[in-house]
């Protein structure tokens, strides 16, 4: 089966609520291939999630860049899954390393929320990638294998899972993985699931990148075969995202 290209616009924590309605406005008026072709998946704050959905395009869906990791109660400060589902929410981003790395969440943590997430009936956007040394001491695979593995001794039924390869030094430095460099850990990663979940989940489940992704590299990155699409941060709020939405036709073409 072959798997439908994925471009995912992660915001991050930025944003006004004009700053919101300009980018959804030039989101709404991009040419970009049919939804048979790619899936886009939009992320905005929480607290803009409504207004996003509200005002944009039918085949673009929204995403949350969090949720918390079980039923909601007296957890101040966090939105539950229940929430993002009575809210007609689709999609969550689980395990950015910005939340790894700066609130400490642990594989086991991020592991429990994609399980929880799926159950409540969330589609996830699970990430995972090395740091800068974590590369430079050669256990990149080792690291991203972890991870991937808190998650799949949690999660039995990959369908409405995306893993998301982000390397941490490329995350907002401009310094974006070579096409080689990516391939190599996208089948990797291919590999590590074949064996340790099933060979259909590792033939369907996509792998996206994400990391300094731009209208200039994402084409060459897209042509890796275990390329699957993209995560991207800054350049998802600039009308450069419809030309890295448009690179899934090199995949079509392919
Ligand atoms: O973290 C990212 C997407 O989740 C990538 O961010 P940048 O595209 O800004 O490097």
């Amino acid at each position: 089966m072959a798997r439908k290209f994925f471009v995912g616009g992660n915001w991050k924590c930025n944003g006004t609520t004009e700053e919101v309605k300009k980018i959804v406005s030039t989101l709404n008026e991009g040419q970009v291939p049919s939804p048979d072709v790619v899936e886009v998946v939009i992320s905005p704050p929480f607290v803009y999630l409504p207004l996003v959905k509200s005002l944009l395009r039918p085949d673009f869906h929204v995403a949350a860049q969090n949720c918390w990791v079980k039923k909601g109660g007296a957890f101040t400060g966090e939105v539950s899954a229940e929430m993002l589902v009575n809210l007609g929410i689709p999609w969550v981003i689980l395990g950015h390393s910005e939340r790894r790395l700066i609130l400490n969440e642990s594989n086991e943590f991020v592991g429990d929320k994609v399980a929880y997430a799926l159950s409540q009936g969330l589609k996830v956007i699970a990430c995972v990638g090395e740091t800068l040394e974590q590369r430079e001491s050669g256990s990149t695979m080792e690291v991203v294998a972890a991870q991937t593995k808190a998650i799949a001794e949690r999660v039995k039924d990959w369908t409405d899972v995306v893993l998301a390869y982000e390397p941490v030094w490329a995350i907002g430095t401009g310094k974006v993985a070579t096409p080689a460099q990516a391939q190599e850990v996208h089948s990797e990663l291919r590999k590590w699931l074949k064996a340790n979940t099933s060979p259909e989940i590792a033939a369907t489940t996509r792998i996206i990148y994400g990391g300094s992704v731009s209208a200039a590299n994402c084409k060459e990155l897209a042509a890796q075969p275990d390329v699957d699409g993209f995560l991207v941060g800054g350049a998802s709020l600039k009308p450069e995202f419809i030309e890295i939405i448009k690179s899934a036709e090199v995949k079509k073409n392919a």
